[in-house]
């Protein structure tokens, strides 16, 4: 058996003229936890759903669970939950009843005890009577992740499972996400949220098509090159037209109230604040975060397209 649980290259598809994904390489370890992460139309889900044997690449070649991506698109299909974005139900069967369609359809054995297992797991037991369309957004993406773990799939493919739930219903999915992984199972997951990428062992981030980055995110950050300064006080939003477009200033954006202002030149980004001290506003220099490097990366990205 393979220790990868994806180990391609070369992943490619185009649609029309558009090349949705561009030279793709992804080598994934088995039983972590990876987030995927770009901006809106970048080649996410087209990714997501060609390593699963959904979507067939144009070019490019691979594993993923050992299985050949194209010849083997069956088993993979067999061994992977897809939780898609847009995940649906039978809004008026219960919780448990949409889980016995599910298990029919992947023709499981011991339909029961497998139910029973999975409401437990991800705490669903004491709500399984009630009717899917009544369930509120975290408990729809609670039953959403366990029909697609009921098979007891070796690995997890998310794509954006968190969008539109509450703080507390992301916090508890992690949660569960986590727990999964400590049984082994590999969980590839897209998101555009900066703190779930913070709880992944590594992230992917691709822009146009192209894989840009990847890495743990505190490597990402050290090795972006970019330098942070953050204002705040009452003057930063003149202060943010006065800085937009200005050398030493490649990227200036809010976070908050405070303004992040970076730079790959770190000796003129320090001459630009120095030059702009200017009363109603306190200057700290600070580690890029995340966002501040995605941001910089989606602009190198937008430069070569
Ligand atoms: N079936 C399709 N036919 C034509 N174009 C498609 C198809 N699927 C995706 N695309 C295009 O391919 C590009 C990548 O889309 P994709 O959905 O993979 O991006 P994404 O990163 O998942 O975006 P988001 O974050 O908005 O979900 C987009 O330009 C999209 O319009």
């Amino acid at each position: 058996m393979t220790d990868r649980a994806i180990d391609v290259y070369g992943l490619t598809k185009r649609f029309g003229d558009r090349v949705a994904v561009d030279n793709v390489a992804i080598r994934m370890p088995r039983g972590q936890v990876w987030g995927f992460l770009g901006p809106n139309g970048s080649g996410k889900t087209t990714t997501i759903r060609m390593l699963c044997g959904l979507l067939k690449p144009d070019a490019g070649q691979g594993t993923c669970l050992g299985y050949d991506l194209i010849a083997d698109s069956g088993q993979i299909k067999r061994q992977v939950g897809y939780m898609t974005q847009k995940f649906s139900f039978w809004e008026d069967l219960s919780i448990r009843e949409n889980l016995e369609f599910v298990a029919r359809l992947y023709e499981l054995r011991n339909i029961k005890q497998v139910i029973d297992q999975t409401l437990e797991t991800l705490g669903l037991s004491s709500r399984q009577k009630q009717l899917a369309g009544t369930l509120s957004g975290g408990w729809k993406q609670r039953l959403a992740l366990a029909a697609c773990t009921l098979h007891n799939p070796a690995m997890l493919l998310l794509d954006e499972p968190t969008a539109g739930v509450d703080p507390q219903a992301r916090r508890d999915f992690w949660d569960q996400i986590h727990r999964l992984a400590a049984e082994g199972l590999t969980v590839l997951v897209s998101t555009h949220y900066m703190d779930e990428a913070e709880r992944c062992d590594e992230i992917v981030y691709i822009a146009y098509g192209q894989l840009m980055t990847q890495g743990p995110v505190s490597r990402i950050i050290d090795e972006s090159g970019l330098h942070t300064w953050v204002a705040e006080g009452p003057g930063v939003r003149a202060l943010a037209d006065r800085l937009r477009g200005r050398d030493g200033a490649e990227h200036v954006a809010y976070f908050g109230s405070a303004l992040h202002v970076s730079d790959s030149n770190a000796a003129k980004l320090d001459a630009l604040i120095a030059s702009e001290g200017g009363a109603g506003t306190q200057w700290r220099r600070e580690r890029p975060s995340l966002e501040d490097v995605f941001i910089d990366l989606m602009s190198q990205a937008q430069d070569k397209s």
